[in-house]
């Protein structure tokens, strides 16, 4: 039997804020960093051990790993950072306050922008979109970079990520962490767990949480959980999608 850990990096200052990120390099607060540091302890605790980390070239996933792996007396664990993790690119959405956006264009509209598989958010203009100049895409194809994503978009990239990198590990007997973000994790079980279009909106990833999954030899799902309270986390799940709504 095979495991995978993901988790959504802690509580970032625009989570916080109530603000689209999307791409945006937001810190995590304090507060997110005691949940990175939890989620170690916690994964300690159960006994569970890695050989591999995986991340988005966010700050605010980088350092929940940091702080995770701290946590386990782990720090020494080889890393990779990879865009494809990021967090789904919010286009023009970006930086604006989610129950703000909700006032002024209604609860479902915003919910469409935020959970719909294929509508994205408006786009951002190219010559507004910093990813373009940022050093750390430089490798991409110009084209690569997007200036708006729906989740579609995002499982497109995830996905070849999952089958170059990760799953080949998970096969080869790896004990993968991976340290993402609320979309590219959305996209990724959606495929794992053969969500449809449908059943993917209502689903909301909880900052800070593990979550394991357990396959079979040849990858096919066989369970899937939070580690954790689960009071806590419904509620935590319940906190985000109700970033959403106006006041
Ligand atoms: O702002 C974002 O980039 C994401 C995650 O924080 O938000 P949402 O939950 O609205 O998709």
């Amino acid at each position: 039997m095979h495991k995978l850990v993901l988790i959504r990096h802690g509580q970032s200052q625009w989570n916080l804020d109530n603000r689209f990120s999307g791409w945006a390099d937001v810190d995590i607060t304090e507060q997110g960093m005691t949940e990175a540091r939890e989620a170690g302890e916690l994964l300690k605790r159960e006994g569970y051990a890695f050989d591999v980390a995986h991340t988005s070239v966010l700050k605010r996933a980088v350092r929940t790993l940091w702080g995770a792996l701290d946590a386990m007396e782990m720090m020494w664990l080889p890393v990779h950072t990879d865009w494809r993790l990021n967090e789904r690119h919010y286009g023009a959405l970006t930086g604006l306050n989610k129950a703000e956006t909700a006032e002024k264009y209604g609860d479902a509209q915003v919910k469409v922008w935020r959970r719909s598989y294929d509508v994205p958010p408006p786009a951002l203009e190219r010559s507004a979109n910093e990813a373009v100049h940022d050093p750390r895409y430089a490798a991409l194809n110009p084209g690569d970079i997007p200036d708006t994503e729906c989740l579609k978009d995002t499982v497109a990239r995830v996905l070849p990520y999952w089958n170059e990198v990760l799953a080949p590990a998970i096969s080869a007997g790896q004990r993968v962490l991976a340290v993402a973000h609320g979309n590219s994790i959305r996209a990724l079980v959606k495929y794992l767990d053969g969500m449809s279009d449908e059943a993917i909106v209502e689903l909301n990833i909880p900052n800070g949480v593990p979550l394991v999954y357990e396959f079979d030899d040849q990858l096919k799902v066989l369970r899937h959980y939070y580690l954790g309270d689960a009071e806590a986390i419904a509620a935590k799940a319940a906190a985000v999608a109700n970033q959403g709504k106006a006041k």
